[in-house]
């Protein structure tokens, strides 16, 4: 087998359906806007603050890791601000061969400076629309779609499901929860759900990361999640083999093709694993799940979607027939509608994986 070049990664389609806004800014940008407003940085060297990130998040714990986005929330305070990071974003990602996108963030926790929840949905479509131009005249066409998280230990989530209602023809295409798992239930925000599967609407639910099976249990169960936040725990409900044998559970969510958004990176930072040769990414692909390859949170793992694909080649030997499986079975599993997915998959994956299959 010919060796896969990182180069060729870059340029090859991918899908990325798990990346949060706030996790993804450039390191000058925080240092840019932090002078700004004000904002006290661990440093001001932006390759400094760069390596900060990523070693305060290698805490292995979530709680801990949560904490470094204090410095990236703080100077996300204002429309402009907003919308540079997410023009930045689009572009970033574009860049990196990401032909498709779903960006999350949590408005609620962009409020400080007075703007409106609506204001700050607003700000952060206007930015992806305007980095989506400029990259299609670059050369490197991407969609965006928003999903709007709200923070599972706060109580504003039937509020955050309503706002993500409210703007779903203008860039919102889905709902999550996010934020320390352990000792916050997916069934804190049952009204959330059950009021956006009245509405037809789609969600995602951080869960399986910090906890276990019963999180990932509430949040199909009770919840109705269209897919699972990383949902790497699901392995606690499969009997090592060989043959492995699946609990209930886990053949639920492997039967009904539930789609699990997998952060290899973000998973051993937070101590959900102990290294990429360790995930379970390498069973849940042979057993068949829905696996998808997320990036999480770039600034804090100090990556992106290529390298994310880079270290499950290095660690399983994978080459393009399971690059393409991965990206094939995000974009099925996105919000956008069918017929939308259909497309980016027919008329751009399967053609630039086909050629590298040759
Ligand atoms: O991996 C994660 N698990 C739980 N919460 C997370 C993760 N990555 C980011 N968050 C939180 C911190 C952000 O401020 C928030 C919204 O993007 O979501
Ligand atoms: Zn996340």
């Amino acid at each position: 087998m010919v060796a896969i070049r990182y180069e060729d990664i870059v340029k090859v389609p991918k899908a990325l359906l798990h990346d949060h806004l706030d996790g993804g800014l450039r390191p000058a940008t925080v240092v840019e806007l932090a002078a700004e407003v004000g904002h006290e940085l661990p440093t001001t060297d932006p390759e400094a603050l760069g390596r900060w990130f990523v070693e305060a998040a290698n805490s292995g714990s979530l709680e801990r890791y949560l904490e470094t986005f204090a410095h990236t929330v703080a100077v996300m305070q204002t429309a402009p601000a907003l919308r540079r990071v997410a023009r930045e974003c689009a572009l970033d990602l574009a860049a990196d061969g990401v032909v498709y996108a779903e960006v999350r963030f949590a408005p609620e926790q962009h409020l400080e400076q007075h703007l409106t929840l609506d204001e700050v949905v607003e700000a952060v479509v206007a930015g992806f629309v305007e980095g989506s131009e400029q990259a299609a005249a670059a050369g490197t066409p991407i969609r965006i779609g928003t999903l709007l998280t709200a923070m599972r230990h706060a109580a504003r989530s039937q509020e955050i499901a309503e706002l993500a209602v409210r703007h779903r023809d203008t860039g919102v295409v889905g709902f999550d929860i996010a934020g320390a798992e352990a000792g916050f239930p997916p069934t804190r925000h049952l009204d959330a759900f059950e009021y956006l599967q009245r509405e037809n609407f789609h969600f995602t639910i951080h869960a399986g990361e910090a906890f276990g099976l019963p999180s990932i249990w509430q949040a199909i169960q009770w919840c109705g999640a269209d897919r699972l936040g990383h949902g790497v725990r699901i392995v606690d409900d499969i009997t090592p083999g060989p043959p492995p044998v699946l609990g209930r559970l886990a053949a639920y969510v492997r039967d009904k093709r539930i789609p699990l958004e997998l952060c290899p990176s973000s998973n051993v930072q937070t101590g959900a694993v102990a290294s990429i040769v360790d995930h379970p990414i390498g069973l849940l692909r042979d057993l068949r799940f829905r696996v998808t390859v997320n990036t999480d949170n770039r600034l804090m793992s100090g990556t992106s979607m290529s390298r994310e694909m880079a270290l499950l080649v290095d660690a399983f030997g994978y080459g393009w027939k399971e690059l393409q499986w991965f990206t094939i079975n995000a974009m099925k599993s996105a919000f956008i509608p069918f017929d939308e997915r259909l497309r980016i998959i027919d008329e751009v994956i399967k053609p630039a994986y086909g050629k590298l299959l040759a």
